[in-house]
């Protein structure tokens, strides 16, 4: 009896040992209707995520893209967060992604970010519902608003700003600069006044860009876990409000969330009241965190490369000179005129690379190059292997703004140049972020010298950051 028991047990061992071993070389050697693009989907299940959130402190491609590029070429696959992603650096197969959206491929993210930004985010929206709120939020943040409001809102927002902080010995800028954007925009997004709220509101958004794309793990201490309880907390706030300004019929529409409260009191309304909550959780972050995190960077950029410097404070210096009175503030045929602001606005954003991925999934066997790409499958557009690639931008990790001399505006994005995304789903904030630099830039250099006190370092995992912030002292130019 008890070597039967033997047997029977030593059988099934030996089975589920055999089951394991074919599925892992299953999950490892997928079947595909034709050649799959080189590469290794690493360990069962794991993948290669590990190496993929392995951090990286400077401004050059990820070792992760960077190995894999020199040994597999610029299409490659992988498995990361649970997925099978082919990963690109190649400019064509990038541009014909972002070409057929909604047609070959469609928009699609890891795990953690459809659980942060919300299920019903307008990265998870497609078709009429994704033009019709890319519309809605364009008449906030297109040109024409931006041109009749908000440039001279952003510019009183930097010229005050800097002001308060030149009074400090020293100021933390990532954060005083997202302080400064996210106080300009939730007051167009929810009508927020920070001196009269209760709640810190842009304090449940941090740690969002290192947890966006993360190791999905939500324990205390993992920025995955910070970004759901700043979620929760910031959900809570937009609920309540939601909740109030929908009780009361008589409320004027005074900011954007008014305008989607109003589409949701049609007898027929358009879109849900989830969708309503999830649009207005991304605009509050993403106003304000991208553009902070680059601003940042582009000014220790700045303080590095004083030769480029010297030719912004020239180019802004003759646009004060050229003004009727001294106190009048920016104006629209001003900010159009800084040519070579827009080349080092462009410089910084090709360096700063704040998105590392551009995700999509193929919607059917896509053939390219002589590879399949297999239906179902992730896609990552890897915009920093494309932007730090020698042979599209010589001396890639220079900061040099005059390599964008002669080249005509950009307006989407092109085959080299990603950092705003492109095809359909090019970035909707992409004016806003443009003027808050410049006009920053502006104020910045035309009235101020400054020198770096500490920090400045910067961290990617494989989202940006600053560990140590970027502490500067501001002095006041006579
Ligand atoms: C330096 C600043 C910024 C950078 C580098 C940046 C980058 C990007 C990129 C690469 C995409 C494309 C994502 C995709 O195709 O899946 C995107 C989309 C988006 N961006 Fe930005 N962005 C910036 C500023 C802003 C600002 C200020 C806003 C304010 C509203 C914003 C809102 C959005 C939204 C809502 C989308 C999603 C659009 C969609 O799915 O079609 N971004 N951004």
């Amino acid at each position: 009896m008890e070597t039967h028991v033997c047997v029977a047990v030593w059988a099934v061992t030996m089975a589920m040992v055999v089951a394991s071993i074919m599925w892992a070389y299953r999950w490892s050697h997928p079947r595909a209707n034709g050649r799959l693009p080189p590469g290794s989907f690493g360990l069962p299940l794991l993948g290669e995520t590990l190496q993929f959130f392995a951090p990286n402190p400077t401004c050059d491609v990820s070792p992760f893209v960077k190995e894999r590029l020199n040994r597999y070429g610029s299409i490659f696959k992988t498995s990361v967060v649970g997925r099978p992603v082919v990963v690109t650096a190649d400019p064509e197969l990038n541009y014909y992604v972002f070409q057929q959206e909604g047609k070959l491929f469609e928009s699609w993210y890891p795990h953690t970010f459809t659980e942060i930004f919300g299920r019903d985010n307008v990265g998870s929206l497609h078709g009429f519902m994704y033009k019709y709120l890319k519309s809605l939020v364009l008449r906030l943040y297109g040109q024409e608003n931006l041109r009749a409001v908000l440039l001279a809102e952003t510019d009183r927002a930097c010229s005050s700003s800097l002001a308060s902080w030149a009074a400090q010995p020293s100021v933390e800028l990532k954060d005083s600069i997202s302080a400064m954007i996210f106080d300009l925009t939730a007051k167009k997004l929810i009508s927020y006044e920070p001196s009269k709220s209760s709640e810190n509101l842009r304090k449940n958004f941090v740690a969002f860009i290192r947890g966006l794309i993360s190791f999905p793990v939500d324990i205390p201490g993992t920025a995955y876990h910070e970004c759901m309880k700043g979620r929760r907390n910031a959900m809570k706030v937009l609920k309540k409000m939601m909740r109030e300004r929908m009780a009361d019929p008589a409320r004027q529409c005074e900011d954007f969330f008014d305008v989607l409260i109003e589409e949701l009191r049609r007898e027929k309304p358009v879109m849900t009241e989830a969708i309503a909550l999830d649009l207005m959780f991304v605009l509050l972050f993403a106003s304000f965190e991208t553009t902070s995190l680059t601003l940042t960077l582009g000014v220790r950029l700045l303080a590095e490369n004083p030769i480029v410097l010297d030719a912004l404070t020239e180019e802004h210096e003759a646009i004060v000179r050229g003004r009727e009175g001294c106190d009048a503030g920016l104006t629209w045929a001003e900010y159009k005129s800084m040519t070579f602001t827009s080349q080092v606005t462009l410089e910084i954003a090709r360096l700063a690379n704040i998105v590392p991925g551009i995700f999509r999934k193929a919607l059917r066997d896509i053939e390219f190059k002589g590879y399949t790409i297999p239906a179902g499958w992730g896609v990552m557009v890897c915009p920093p292997a494309v932007h730090l690639n020698p042979e599209i931008y010589e001396d890639p990790l220079a900061f040099n703004p005059w390599r964008w001399q002669d080249k005509v505006e950009i307006t989407g994005g092109t085959k080299h140049f990603m950092a705003f995304g492109g095809g359909l789903r090019f970035c909707v904030g992409t004016d806003l972020s443009k003027v808050v630099m410049a006009t920053f830039i502006h104020h910045l250099v035309t009235k101020y010298r400054w020198k770096t006190v500490k920090g400045g370092n910067i961290v990617r995992t494989p989202g940006l950051s600053f560990p140590d912030g970027f502490h500067v002292q501001l002095f006041p130019k006579n």
